[in-house]
């Protein structure tokens, strides 16, 4: 079987005080097209290190990861650039949102680096935000914006293009739990269209919209629920799931 990610034998330390600290330890994690996977553990244990680690802006000190096709230890800089650009949509815990961009045309930035013509792209943005009832904010700058306001937009911009990669990191820790439900419920539709993604959380609400969860305890991977282990999901959003249209345009 091929995967749309796989991370094979991942090791790496960070300086700490006299001693290096072991982040992560030998560890492997394949993602599924199609599938989605929360990775869980508690603070410290890894769970960002290998998201940046899959979405290569940081280099292992051991192992590969293949993803979108890429080896990334064989890409160059300027390949994984332009597979971040072009086959990852990426929400971060912070610094998600281009400054000096209104909301807009953040979210209407991947979708031109996706090849798609400015004007086009800013109106697609506009039909995205005011989807989500951010019509009103869409000419706001990032400052001007609440913060819950900007990890919406952050959310519908890594969404907005056809990425088939989805790297999302607390992608709700901004916000209440009806929004953060909202954001779940987009990111499992842009799962169900057709991408594949890792999820970190720390919330076993937004776990539960995961195809599998792996909980990262010291370095290494404790317990993984296993492909046909299936999550339930909220009860509150179950019901309108299948219901929630797609705003990125995918088939
Ligand atoms: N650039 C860095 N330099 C040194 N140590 C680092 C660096 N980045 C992370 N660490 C350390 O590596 C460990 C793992 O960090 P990481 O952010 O991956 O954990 P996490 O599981 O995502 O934590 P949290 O749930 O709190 O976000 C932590 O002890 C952290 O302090």
């Amino acid at each position: 079987m091929s995967y749309a990610i796989e991370a094979s034998g991942i090791t790496h330390t960070f300086p700490d005080g006299q001693s290096p600290r072991v982040v992560l330890d030998s560890v492997d994690l394949r993602v599924a097209p199609g599938e989605l996977v929360a990775i869980m553990g508690p603070s410290g244990s890894g769970k960002s290190t290998l998201l940046n680690i899959v979405a290569g802006l940081l280099e292992p000190e051991a192992g590969n990861v293949l993803v979108a096709d890429t080896l990334l230890r064989s890409a160059t800089t300027a390949e994984r650039t332009i597979l971040r650009r072009q086959a990852f949509g990426i929400v971060f815990q912070r610094n998600n949102l281009v400054d000096a961009l209104t909301l807009e045309e953040n979210v209407a930035l991947p979708l031109e680096l996706n090849g798609i013509n400015p004007r086009i792209a800013l109106k697609q943005a506009r039909l995205i935000l005011d989807d989500q009832g951010l019509g009103d904010v869409a000419r706001l700058f990032p400052a001007q914006a609440s913060g819950g306001q900007r990890q919406l937009t952050a959310v519908l911009a890594a969404l907005s293009s056809k990425r088939h990669i989805l790297l999302a990191d607390e992608p709700t820790g901004a916000l209440d739990t009806a929004s953060g439900d909202e954001v779940m419920r987009l990111i499992r539709n842009h799962i169900d269209a057709g991408a594949s993604g890792l999820l970190v959380t720390h919330s076993a609400r937004d776990a539960a919209w995961a195809d599998r969860v792996v909980y990262l305890q010291d370095g290494a991977i404790s317990s993984d629920t296993g492909s046909s282990h299936s999550f339930g999901f909220p009860t509150s959003t179950q019901s309108s799931l299948s219901d929630f249209p797609t705003t990125d345009g995918t088939p």
